[in-house]
């Protein structure tokens, strides 16, 4: 939607009416409650009408007061005053409740949908939008609920208001039938005025929570790179056009808010010149004038109820369209029935696969980049398989593949057998688990992120924590498995990181396991006894690693060698060696970097025993 389009009357209150179907009990009681407060309000005057005739008038005619009408006076007031009072308390309760049930249910919806959707749709859209999307957007479409069931009081208290003025005094009633239409118009020529500036500050708003949230998340490399001014600058640009649009949303209403205001002072001020002049010509006695320029003040306010509802519906399109555009999110993966078979390793395999990215340029056009082209590999089961190739050629897509993370475009992708198209939703993650490149660690113990809630034991998770080389760092640590690792992991190294996250799948007993980089940052000689640990502790599993050491792929039963998305080779190390030049350039490269890497290491273990020698010397000779 354009950011300076008016959203229809029509469509916004369509949206209203999805808010009310999903809570219409409540919605109900605060209408209820909204009218009864109408009501009440409207006989507030005609109380007021009356006490004037009946206690004050002749109170004032013979000089004096009693206390029996003192207390009927205090009576009829404080009695129509209570029961307003309880309207009051009804609507506003019962529309907080219908505004805040209703977004907590669009909030949730969102959320599930952003775990529903495949990997693909993530890939184009930002993490900044999708918290605006499930937080300001809701907000934003829902808030109209504050003030709609007051507006809908407010009708009913008009109706009933008008009746009373035409009961008390024709010509007084033209009066506030002017008024309250003129007060309707007015609104009307605010909400269009309001109407495009209020969108634009929306979409803008959650621009700028955008923005935050990709600055925030990039600090380290922000800080790191001295690029703070520049994300302070872009930062600024995007609140600036906030701000901007912000104060042009004031002005507006500064404009307005004066001259709606006065419309009912000036119908009062023309009620009490008409009134005053009927009373001297006795053709009007002063309570009836009391009562309408009463009717017309106390009805002035709510009325602006209409007019705050017609200023929120804008707001309330904006945030449904983005609100909307998830849960309508095409790319939804479909699922079958088969169950896979729970024993022992899955065999898994991919025939004739093609995979491409959806990709959106600068201007927002959209085309595809093809990342794999008619891919077979096959993993027997029990066996260690390497996927190795050089930086983007497909490895991580090919793994998202192999646990249906995304479906291909061509091609069948299958577990033992089973095409995963045709698996029960959860299916393939009950028997195969990843360890992607970056590990996330969720802001809970170290036993709460190997379980992820599932029930084990501790026993369990040790066994699982030994064969991921992690037994050693997180028995040392303050309160063991219970020891919470911060947000991200951030108490913990990289490599203690990756040794949980490992932990976390072996745990699960996968029949198949997948390792897209999953040992990078621990060293060759902990990673060398994980996957040996991997092979000894497991025979029931199934290993797919994506490596990039030597260590790994010399582990592997067979390798299979990827190039620009397409297998050009696969045998074991050796024969590969021998017949892929590609793959002997790679890991001569990777041979080469292991080899500097360990001269580097030797040379400063070199270093700390010459500095240990000398500073015994020195003791020595002391
Ligand atoms: N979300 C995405 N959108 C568009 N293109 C992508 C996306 N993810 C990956 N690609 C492209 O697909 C190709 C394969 O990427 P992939 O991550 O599978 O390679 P890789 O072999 O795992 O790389 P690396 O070794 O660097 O991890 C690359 O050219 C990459 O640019």
């Amino acid at each position: 939607m354009s950011v300076d389009a008016a959203p229809s009357l029509r469509r916004s209150l369509g949206i209203v009416g999805v808010g009310i179907r999903r809570e219409p009990r409540w919605f109900g009681l605060a209408v209820a409650g909204s009218a009864l407060y109408g009501v009440m309000t409207v006989l507030t005057a005609w109380a007021i009408g009356k006490v004037t005739r009946e206690q004050i008038q002749p109170a004032v005619e013979a000089g004096t007061v009693t206390a029996a009408q003192l207390w009927t006076i205090f009576g009829w007031v404080a009695g129509v005053v209570v029961v307003n009072v309880v309207g009051v308390v009804i609507r506003r309760v019962a529309a907080g409740y219908t505004m805040y049930n209703v977004a907590a249910g669009y909030r949730r919806e969102v959320t599930r949908q952003y775990l529903r959707l495949p990997l693909s749709w993530h890939h184009r859209h930002p993490s900044g939008q999708l918290l605006s999307n499930a937080n300001a957007d809701v907000e934003a479409t829902w808030n109209v609920f504050a003030p709609l069931p007051m507006a809908l009081g407010v009708i009913i208290m008009l109706v009933a208001g008008i009746v009373q003025m035409v009961l008390v005094d024709p010509v007084m009633a033209i009066i506030g039938l002017t008024v309250f239409p003129a007060l309707f118009l007015a609104n009307m020529v605010f909400q269009r005025a309001m109407s495009p500036r209020v969108s634009r500050a929306q979409q803008l708003r959650a621009e700028v929570s955008e923005v935050a949230h990709e600055s925030f998340e990039a600090a380290l490399i922000v800080k790191s790179m001295g690029r703070e001014d520049q994300e302070a600058a872009r930062f600024e640009e995007v609140t600036r056009r906030l701000q901007a649009a912000n104060v042009e949303v004031g002005r507006t209403r500064g404009t307005f808010d004066p001259v709606i205001e006065s419309i009912p002072t000036l119908g009062t001020l023309a009620v009490l010149v008409v009134g005053a002049h009927q009373v001297a010509n006795g053709a009007l006695e002063p309570a009836a004038v009391v009562q309408v320029a009463y009717l017309i003040s106390v009805l002035a306010f709510p009325v602006r109820a209409l007019g705050w509802v017609l200023g929120e519906l804008p707001r309330t399109v904006v945030g449904w369209d983005r609100v909307d555009a998830v849960l309508k999110a095409r790319g939804e993966l479909t699922f079958g029935d088969q169950e896979l078979p729970r024993t022992g390793a899955a065999r898994s395999s991919l025939a004739n696969v093609d995979y491409s990215y959806d990709i959106v340029d600068e201007h927002g056009v959209e085309s595809k980049f093809q990342a794999i082209h008619d891919v077979s590999i096959e993993v027997p089961a029990g066996s260690t398989v390497a996927l190795v190739g050089p930086t983007g050629s497909g490895k991580s897509t090919l793994t998202n593949l192999t646990l249906r993370l995304v479906d291909p475009d061509r091609g069948d992708v299958t577990l033992d057998g089973t095409d995963l198209r045709d698996v029960v939703r959860g299916g393939v993650s009950s028997v195969a688990a990843l360890v992607p490149q970056q590990t996330f660690m969720f802001d809970d113990t170290v036993r709460g992120n190997i379980t992820l809630g599932a029930d084990h034991t501790d026993d369990e998770v040790w066994a699982a924590i030994e064969v991921a080389q992690a037994a050693g760092f997180v028995s040392a640590l303050p309160a063991g498995l219970d020891t919470r690792v911060g947000e991200r992991g951030a108490s913990l190294s990289g490599g203690q990181r990756q040794r949980i996250a490992l932990a976390r799948a072996i745990i699960r007993r996968p029949q198949l396991l997948v390792l897209d980089d999953a040992t990078s940052a621990v060293d060759p000689a902990v990673e060398q006894a994980i996957l040996a640990g991997l092979r000894r502790s497991s025979s029931g599993t199934t290993v797919l690693v994506v490596a990039y050491r030597m260590s790994t792929i010399t582990l592997a039963d067979e390798i299979v060698y990827v190039e620009l998305g397409r297998v050009v080779d696969h045998g074991t190390h050796r024969e590969l060696q021998e017949r892929c030049e590609g793959y002997e350039h790679l890991v001569t490269a990777y041979a080469r970097e292991a080899a500097e890497r360990a001269a580097v290491i030797a040379d400063e273990e070199a270093a700390l025993a010459a500095d240990v020698d000398s500073a015994e010397e020195g003791v020595d000779a002391r």
